[in-house]
């Protein structure tokens, strides 16, 4: 996240580090918990990594430095990518990781509300963007989980900052118009977490956007009320 703070423990109680172990293990891309089984991400982040074996799954983590051996861990039964998905950036940039286990919920650990695809007229005021991706785009992956909050922008003024790419409407646009304030890369899958009327939603996942934190060019995020009911067919 380009621009933020860090966050407190406890604060992101959905947000999940998504690691994969190959000769060595390390964070990737974050995720939503969405149900006890249930992790949501993006497709972009199982480039070439579809093997679910390789995965682990960290929650309730605020330091990925505190993750070690005796650290409550998740393995992988299986990923869905959307059968649409090609890039982030022609859109479809959703998957989901079923657990091979279900999880306990706990103050520190429990599921985001999916918005419902009715609600696409709700104007969301409280977004945030979190993660421990990039600060800047020449840079690393983070220890501490960090938090910015963004404002929505109408995808015509997306569109109007993205000439090469076609913005669609299954994708959300986010940031100020002077830049400063973005997901980056490593953020990747975790949620645009949005607060309406007392009640977090995931509203977006974060996918992609030309470099991070420019100015006139947005974060882009797959827009989850699109794909409500997609998500209901494979997790239910
Ligand atoms: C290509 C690239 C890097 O090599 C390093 C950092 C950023 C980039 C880049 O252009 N964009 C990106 C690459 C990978 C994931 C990204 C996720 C979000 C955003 C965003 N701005 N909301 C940009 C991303």
């Amino acid at each position: 996240v380009v621009g933020g703070t860090d966050s407190l423990r406890g604060e992101w109680p959905w947000q999940v580090t998504l690691q994969v172990k190959l000769s060595t293990q390390r964070h990737l891309c974050g995720g939503s918990i969405i149900s006890n089984q249930w992790i949501l991400t993006a497709a972009h982040c199982i480039d070439n990594l579809e093997n679910p074996n390789i995965w682990r799954v960290y929650a309730d983590i605020l330091k990925l430095s505190e993750i070690n051996e005796d650290t409550p861990v998740f393995k992988v039964q299986e990923i869905i990518i959307h059968p649409q998905y090609v890039t982030a950036e022609t859109g479809y940039d959703i998957a989901l990781m079923k657990l091979d286990k279900p999880m306990n919920f706990t103050d520190l650990q429990h599921p985001i509300c999916l918005p419902s695809k009715e609600e696409t007229n709700i104007i969301y005021t409280n977004c945030w963007v979190i993660g421990w991706g990039y600060t800047k785009e020449q840079d690393q992956v983070q220890d501490i989980l960090q938090k910015a909050t963004v404002p929505l922008i109408s995808n015509e003024e997306c569109q109007t900052r993205y000439q090469q790419d076609r913005i669609t409407d299954k994708m959300i646009c986010a940031g100020d118009r002077k830049g400063g304030k973005d997901a980056c890369k490593g953020d990747s899958g975790g949620p645009l977490s949005c607060k309406h009327e007392e009640i977090w939603y995931v509203v977006g996942i974060t996918s992609w956007g030309e470099g991070c934190a420019r100015p006139e060019q947005p974060g882009v995020y797959t827009k989850v009320a699109e794909y409500a009911d997609w998500i209901l067919e494979k997790t239910m």
